[in-house]
């Protein structure tokens, strides 16, 4: 008789991120089928956003929802607010299977949460779709402007991907002027056009991909960049690049292919395996900007509107990512570990030392 793989224990799996808990969410009538995942709360309520995919597979979903809300948990850390981890993804297609009634209902999942969770858009959602989500349940950002809320996030996040590139310039060649460096923007949906944008407004050579072919030339034609194949843009000799996409595109295969000195993008986790691809870049020299801390703009604009704050204040936090980010690459340098284990490693003390603060009476 063959050997039957056994699927890997999901339990294991919660242990292994170091999850308090997740939820199935099911509901045949809607066709929803989604999950979400709360990693941490000791600096305040899972904040997250909710992705909506095909996935290939349910475990690729659940994989992908533990790996965001843990990271979650980070960027709050580091950003300095306080919010606790969380993530959702929505299984489908966001282009056919999406309706106003599948988004209410997972709006009354998120409700049944009690503000254990809070969302807002991220990859196949939008502000329309947060829209409906707040017609069932208050626990939802990024609701239209006209609605009161604080819109769309992704200008706000490329903003902060924006002072994050400049922080590893000016680590890399001494001054944060991007007068001629270039630029490949991997992914040129909501956050990757608007940094094609900013770099564009500085005069950079921007190179633009992404799998929806006539997305390309559409952002090449409107910024004045240089559309690129998606098979092409590891062969492109460019100072940065910058995925903007979905995560895992930065591992052993491409980092041996990598031409470029800094890897700065807004995609969540973009290193296939934090430890072993953090380290091989420490190795070769490439500056690497951890993503949760450089694509934090877009959840300190979701927490400004939670918090009422003015659009000055959203944007001087979210200009903070430029010191917070050059923090972290001192501290890399100074103990030679990689970027990313510096980030975990200051997000890590915030999270402990708030718990001794609450831990009193
Ligand atoms: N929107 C935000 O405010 C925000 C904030 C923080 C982080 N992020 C992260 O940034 C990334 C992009 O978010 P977005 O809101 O711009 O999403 P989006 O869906 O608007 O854009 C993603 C783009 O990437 C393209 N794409 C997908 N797979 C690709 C691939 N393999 N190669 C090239 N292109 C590919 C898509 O066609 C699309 O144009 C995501 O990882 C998201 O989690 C977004």
């Amino acid at each position: 008789m063959p050997v039957q793989e056994q699927p890997e224990s999901i339990f294991n799996q919660l242990d292994a991120f170091g999850h308090k808990k997740v939820v199935f969410c099911s509901d045949p009538d809607t066709g929803l089928k989604a999950i979400i995942a709360i990693h941490d709360t000791t600096l305040g309520p899972a904040f997250g956003s909710t992705r909506m995919w095909s996935y290939k597979t349910e475990a690729d979903a659940l994989n992908d929802v533990l790996r965001l809300s843990k990271s979650m948990t980070y960027k709050c850390a580091i950003a300095g607010l306080n919010m606790g981890g969380g993530y959702s993804v929505i299984i489908g297609d966001s282009r056919k299977d999406k309706t106003e009634a599948l988004m209410r209902k997972f709006g009354r999942f998120i409700k049944n949460l009690n503000g254990e969770f809070i969302t807002s858009e991220d990859v196949g959602t939008n502000p329309r779709d947060m829209e409906y989500i707040r017609m069932e349940t208050q626990h939802v950002t990024g609701i239209p402007e006209s609605l009161g809320g604080s819109g769309d996030p992704s200008p706000v996040a490329a903003q902060g991907v924006f002072q994050g590139i400049k922080a590893c310039v000016k680590e890399q060649f001494g001054s944060d002027s991007l007068t001629g460096k270039s630029v490949i923007v991997q992914g040129v949906g909501h956050v990757g056009e608007h940094l094609v944008r900013l770099l564009r407004d500085e005069n950079v050579k921007v190179y633009v991909s992404d799998i929806q072919e006539e997305r390309i030339g559409q952002i090449a034609k409107r910024y004045g960049a240089e559309a690129v194949s998606n098979n092409s843009i590891f062969d492109i000799d460019a100072d940065i690049y910058a995925p903007c996409a979905l995560g895992g595109t930065i591992n052993t295969q491409t980092i041996n292919k990598l031409k470029c000195s800094i890897i700065a993008g807004s995609a969540n986790n973009q290193l296939l395996d934090e430890a072993e691809h953090g380290a091989m870049l420490l190795e070769k020299g490439i500056l690497f900007a951890p993503d949760y801390v450089i694509n934090a703009g877009g959840i300190i604009n979701c927490y400004s509107e939670l918090m009422s704050f003015s659009k000055k204040r959203t944007m001087q936090l979210t200009e903070n990512i430029y010191e917070v980010t050059r923090t972290i690459l001192k501290l890399s340098k100074s103990e030679n570990i990689s970027t990313v284990k510096a980030a975990n490693k200051i997000a890590e003390k915030r999270i402990a030392d708030i718990k001794k603060v609450k831990s009193s009476y």
